[in-house]
């Protein structure tokens, strides 16, 4: 990101007075992160699911208005107690992430502070940067007035320097969250173009996107034992793109319940993915996939680098 920082003089500011910086989307997994950021920058960038942690990657979500350009920042969940190589590489990702920013705003679940919560709070606060208490899933809580006691409470006990209440899945209270984020920014030249979402490429968006069928369909564990990996992304002259997708799992038999009876679950898998490419790469998407098994890949620093987890 510093790289990105030194070429901002390159660029010019729209109007005296535009915003522009980093912004950390922090919290811990299944608070709301991912569907937050998708709903600030109006786009389904961040796959989300019902479970924790499906969020592994560092994810840039770029939103620009008149007043400014607010590039999101969405951190995997902090993870405590992370034995697995991967956990333990999810940490740093996060660490780094709150490190580069200019404000950081720490998302929690209306009415729950848990050991995990005020984890994070911890790691955000070493951080010199303005600190944001979002409270998601307002809509959840039937008394909103039942709220006030819990945030009084947190708010004595913790130094925030706003509280927003939100719902991102209903797309409430998310204009007052901007004005505040972009107050808090500083006056800067965008960094990137207008119409850009995401710093990420597309290849990457298409694993993710696979990724996330796999969340949805999969039972337990075995989404957290899978992995995916993008082996071709070709423009074909006809406009399609083709996509050749390998999903990585730890053992045969988690091979046979990817692919399904008569490869039924992959098929669907497939199917429900490319749906997703082709609404987000607007043209149209040839997705092949492979199941494959590489026993430990999930303890393996190498594979996690051959597949993207670590920098
Ligand atoms: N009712 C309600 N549910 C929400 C809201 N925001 C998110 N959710 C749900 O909470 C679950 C987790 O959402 P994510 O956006 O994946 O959460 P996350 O914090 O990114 O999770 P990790 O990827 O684990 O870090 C999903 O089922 C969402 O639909 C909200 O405002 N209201």
């Amino acid at each position: 990101m510093n790289d990105e920082r030194d070429d901002i003089a390159e660029n010019e500011l729209p109007h005296p007075d535009f915003r522009c910086g980093f912004v950390a989307l922090a919290g811990r997994p299944n608070v709301g992160k991912s569907t937050l950021l998708n709903a600030l920058i109006g786009f389904r960038l961040s796959i989300v699911s019902p479970r924790p942690q499906t969020t592994r990657h560092r994810i840039l979500g770029i939103a620009t208005s008149e007043a400014g350009q607010i590039l999101y920042v969405d951190t995997p969940g902090l993870h405590r107690g992370a034995k697995r190589a991967m956990n333990r590489s999810l940490n740093r990702a996060v660490r780094s992430a709150i490190s580069e920013v200019e404000v950081a705003a720490q998302v929690i679940e209306a009415g729950r502070w848990t050991d995990e919560d005020q984890a994070l709070y911890e790691a955000l606060a070493e951080q010199q940067v303005p600190r944001l208490l979002v409270i998601n899933k307002v809509d959840l809580s039937k008394d909103k007035a039942a709220l006030l006691p819990f945030v009084a409470d947190l708010c004595e006990k913790h130094s925030f320097d706003a509280v927003h209440y939100v719902s991102a899945l209903k797309r409430k209270g998310l204009d007052a969250l901007t004005q505040d984020i972009l107050t808090r920014l500083p006056v800067r030249a965008p960094i990137f173009g207008e119409d850009e979402i995401t710093d990420r490429s597309e290849r990457f968006l298409a694993a993710e996107m696979v990724r996330e069928q796999l969340m949805l369909r999969l039972d337990q564990e075995l989404p957290y034992a899978t992995t995916v990996e993008i082996e071709q992304f070709n423009d074909r002259p006809d406009g399609v793109a083709e996509i050749h997708a390998v999903i990585w799992v730890e053992r045969d038999g988690q091979k046979a319940i990817v692919i399904g009876q008569g490869g039924a679950q992959l098929k669907a898998i497939g199917t429900a993915a490319r749906r997703h490419m082709e609404r987000m790469f607007d043209r149209k998407v040839f997705l092949k996939l492979w199941v494959k098994v590489r026993e430990g890949w999930v303890d393996d620093e190498a594979m996690l680098k051959q597949f993207g987890y670590t920098d």
